[in-house]
């Protein structure tokens, strides 16, 4: 069997926030555009999947959007109905309904079984790429499959045309002039800074938005709707959504949640990028500026060793200052600290920083994207399958 006349099962539970789609999404997109396979997507909540793409019906069990067919995953589904895939992706931790595990089982010939894992840039993570997850209950092949930021990862979404749409934007004013129409920023080039905001709440946020207001220069700074504009309504009454809120040499404004691909556009259209969870942190890789992630919180603070491998991988060849600021913002703004004084050494070398992440983007990119990874890793299989069969 070949690839592209494969079929494909992702499934998607939403656990919290917009990660666990946006993640499915672009990969089922990128998989049947760019590599022909066919793929059904099974998610359990559309009304989270249409705040990041619009052309979703939340009314309709069955709808193909993008060349993709997209399934409700529902405790109501006859998994009866549905014939197996050649490939199924358990995405993010979700577990797949044993119904239908039973009839992968059942079949003569056996779907490839994938765990399509978190993203983290802990050094374990290689050494778990691609080993296959025993099934003692079933008689399946599953294996786990770990994006990375190094060559024996799965590596990272990127569509293949991605960068050269960017640069294409980048060097279009017209199609910057009207993004920013588009999102009512009537004269974007007033501001000497542009600052795109989607972040978890902060304690420490007024300080970090003090510095903004007297920072001597006009800071332009946007925040999709969510925990972190909820917080900044608090502290700013004024502040609604759409409104600007003009307070010193700031302006803030909230931004409705846009669809995807417009998203991408805010990053490449800003100057620096605060990003968070699993998927916005790719793209603002992607995007080349500067960037500052806030991480997913988990309980007993789990997520600052992961916060913290990754700072390691991604820093290994700053130099020493710029190293030192990034770490020491990054690790502010993702516990509880003040953000002022950080800030100030992190904003003095932005200069520096979006040098060095243009490199870093080239590195990561050479590590091959996601996709067509994951499509390597199952074209092996099934050439392994036919040799021994
Ligand atoms: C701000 C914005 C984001 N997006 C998209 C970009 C991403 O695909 C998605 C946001 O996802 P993330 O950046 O990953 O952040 P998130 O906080 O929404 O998702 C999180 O969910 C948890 C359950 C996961 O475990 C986390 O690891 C993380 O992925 O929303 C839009 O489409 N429009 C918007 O306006």
């Amino acid at each position: 069997m070949s690839v592209s006349s494969s079929r494909w099962d992702i499934f998607c539970a939403v656990i919290d926030n917009f990660g666990d789609i946006g993640i499915c999404w672009r990969l089922s997109r990128q998989l049947a555009s760019e590599h022909g396979v066919n793929v059904r997507l099974w998610v359990d909540d559309l009304a989270s999947f249409q705040r990041i793409c619009p052309q979703i019906n939340v009314d309709e069990m069955q709808q193909t959007v993008a060349g993709v067919n997209i399934m409700l995953w529902s405790a109501r589904t006859s998994w009866a109905e549905y014939s197996v895939a050649d490939v199924v992706i358990e995405a993010l931790a979700c577990s797949i309904p044993m119904p239908y595990q039973q009839q992968m089982a059942k079949h003569d010939v056996k779907p490839l079984w994938l765990n399509l894992e978190y993203l983290s840039a802990e050094d374990w993570v290689e050494g778990c790429h691609g080993l296959p997850s025993p099934q003692p209950h079933l008689p399946l092949d599953k294996y786990f499959f770990f994006p990375g930021f190094t060559a024996a990862t799965g590596g990272l979404l990127q569509e293949t045309a991605l960068q050269q749409h960017a640069q294409s934007f980048s060097a279009d004013t017209v199609a910057q002039q009207q993004f920013w129409q588009q999102l009512d920023i009537k004269d974007p080039s007033y501001y000497a800074q542009k600052i795109s905001l989607f972040a978890y709440d902060h304690p420490q946020l007024s300080t970090l938005v003090n510095c903004w207001r007297q920072s001597g220069q006009t800071i332009l700074c946007l925040v999709p709707e969510g925990a972190l504009a909820t917080q900044l309504s608090g502290l700013y009454p004024q502040l609604s959504i759409s409104r600007e809120l003009v307070i010193d040499a700031l302006t803030i404004k909230i931004l409705p949640f846009m669809p995807q691909d417009d998203y991408d556009k805010l990053l490449w259209a800003c100057d620096i990028n605060f990003v968070r969870g699993e998927d916005s942190i790719i793209r603002a890789h992607w995007a080349g500026k500067p960037f500052i992630w806030q991480i997913y919180r988990q309980q007993q603070q789990a997520h600052l060793e992961k916060l913290n491998a990754f700072m390691l991988r991604y820093c290994a060849q700053m130099p020493v200052d710029t190293c030192e600021a990034v770490q020491q913002f990054w690790l502010q703004w993702n516990t509880d600290g003040l953000l002022d004084k950080s800030w100030q050494k992190f904003s003095a070398n932005l200069v520096q920083i979006a040098e060095y992440n243009r490199l870093w983007r080239v590195a990561l990119t050479a590590n091959g994207d996601l996709a067509s990874n994951l499509v390597h890793f199952v074209e092996k299989k099934f050439i392994m399958r036919r040799n021994f069969s």
